[in-house]
């Protein structure tokens, strides 16, 4: 897998993961919202350099200028909940992407911290030799992606996977390393070491769909 890890080099994209990570302001959930999708426009421009280019045409009122422009058949996938406000992000910028949504949550059988992952709701157009953009802000255990891919492998074969997340464990970013094809790209704007008992990224910022949506049942 390759691994771009985004925040390691200066720019106003820590600025935004500082917002969403500190107590004081992260309660504002429209203010929470509104920096991940900033997050997933910086992630989503920085994985466009990477897609493939062809010279293209265009035609302006007053003679032609020939450009480079992507042309991979983007498909953007979301998982629910806290992917919703990444996925817009991304979108904002992959506008013509086609668009697919999976469910993932952490079942506790046994009400202690064991925990798997089900995987329920799945709407998407075929995913065969597209380009895939696997949206989730949180990659903890990493469990929910590897599920998610493991639902989603039966409905096609992507030419390629991009995951875009925006704090990610070590531990998370290892697992997913050996549970994705090994031409998987992870784009990801900070990376914390310590992953708690329970499965949380510390220092991390909480709950991700609790922050943006309100907390849950
Ligand atoms: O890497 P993992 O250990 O699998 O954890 C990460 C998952 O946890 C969060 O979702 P959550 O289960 O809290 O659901 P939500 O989006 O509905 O809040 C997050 O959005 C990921 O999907
Ligand atoms: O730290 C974590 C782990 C899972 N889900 C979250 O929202 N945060
Ligand atoms: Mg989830």
């Amino acid at each position: 897998m390759n691994i771009h890890y985004i925040g390691e080099n200066n720019s106003i994209l820590n600025k935004f993961v500082s917002e969403i990570r500190d107590v004081k302001i992260q309660k504002d959930s429209l203010r929470f919202r509104r920096n991940i999708e900033r997050i997933g426009e910086i992630l989503g421009y920085e994985l466009s350099k990477n897609l493939s280019y062809s010279g293209v045409y265009v035609e302006t009122p007053l003679g032609k200028k020939k450009l480079q422009l992507s042309y991979n058949d983007v498909v953007l996938c979301s998982i629910l909940r806290a992917g919703l406000p990444l996925h817009q992000g991304l979108l904002n910028y992959f506008d013509d992407a086609e668009n697919a949504f999976i469910s993932a949550y952490r079942h506790h059988p046994n009400k202690d911290k064991e925990f798997e992952i089900i995987v329920e709701y799945f709407a998407a157009p075929s995913i065969e030799n597209k380009t895939l953009l696997l949206a989730d802000p949180m990659l903890a255990t990493g469990q929910s992606l590897a599920a998610v891919y493991q639902a989603i492998k039966k409905h096609g074969t992507p030419k390629e996977i991009h995951i875009v997340a925006v704090i990610g464990s070590t531990e998370g970013v290892e697992f997913v390393k050996n549970n994705f094809p090994e031409n998987t790209h992870l784009w990801i704007a900070a990376i914390d070491d310590v992953l708690n008992d329970k499965g949380y990224i510390v220092p991390g910022l909480g709950d991700a769909g609790d922050l943006a949506f309100g907390s849950k049942l």
